[in-house]
């Protein structure tokens, strides 16, 4: 059993095309359940995080609580006059869900970046992985940073990435969530420079328009754009 937490370094950096390619490699090799703990911003009828990664993967999907206003959560949930879990429970289920054996990997998306407020009591995705960590087996859990291409990307993921280790987790790598069909200087330079100045593996880079494959297609480009084998792939 293993639990991958997806964070990254804004809203809209591809986060869930992410989790989605993440869960397509480790479908081949067990089973796969992705949890989204808040989503935010489906009040227009909007598809949610989990309809995406479904309709690309096929893997189930659990969302825990369901907000109308595209906001962080704790806006959103004030605004609409309701009361949402706080993170710790949310990382109590998660734990719960990772502890029955169930499925051998369980993938966490958190909702726009790390320190975005997930309830009124300002926890956040942070709080959410650091929990998760000590509620499980050392080695188990694994926090991957999603993060844009362009220029500005070294500086916010550094941020995250600094954060991340501030709370004593160490992220087993980057993603960049989507890469352009024509890529600039600070583009091309950032393959180079985001592990340069984090110290991390690129696990891959997604292309720009992966999220509108088939899902045999989103497969395929799964593997091809996931560059470093993480613990739970297949290894077909
Ligand atoms: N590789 C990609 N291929 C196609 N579309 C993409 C890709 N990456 C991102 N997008 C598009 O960009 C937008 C933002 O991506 P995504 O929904 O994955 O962001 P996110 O980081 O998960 O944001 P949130 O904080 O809302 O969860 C979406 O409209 C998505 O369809
Ligand atoms: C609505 C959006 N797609 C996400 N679900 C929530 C993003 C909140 C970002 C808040 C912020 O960092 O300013
Ligand atoms: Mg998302």
């Amino acid at each position: 059993m293993r639990v991958v937490i997806v964070t990254g370094t804004s809203t809209d950096v591809g986060k869930t095309i992410v989790t989605a390619a993440l869960a397509s490699r480790a479908a081949r090799a067990g089973s796969v359940v992705v949890v989204k703990p808040v989503q935010t911003g489906i009040g227009d009828g909007s598809a949610g995080d989990v309809d995406v990664v479904t309709s690309l993967t096929g893997c189930p999907v659990e969302e825990w609580v369901r907000l109308d206003e595209p906001l962080a959560p704790d806006t959103a949930a004030r605004r609409q006059g309701v009361v949402i879990p706080v993170v710790a429970e949310h990382a109590a289920r998660v734990v719960a869900l990772a502890r029955s054996g169930d499925h051998d990997t369980l993938l966490v998306e958190g909702a726009g970046g790390l320190l975005v407020r997930l309830d009124a009591d300002g926890g956040t995705l942070l709080d959410l992985a650091r929990l998760v960590t000590d509620g499980l087996p050392d080695g188990a859990v694994e926090v991957v940073v999603v993060t844009s291409a362009g220029l500005g990307t070294l500086n916010h993921t550094e941020l995250t990435v600094d954060t991340l280790r501030a709370r004593g987790l160490e992220p087993a790598g980057l993603v960049i969530g989507s890469w352009p069909v024509d890529p600039g200087l600070a583009e091309t330079c950032n393959l180079h420079d985001l592990p340069r100045v984090t110290g991390l593996p690129l696990l891959g880079v997604v292309p720009a328009g992966a999220g509108s494959l088939s899902r045999a297609a989103f497969a395929a480009q799964a593997d091809r754009c996931m560059t470093t084998r993480m613990s739970g792939d297949s290894r077909a």
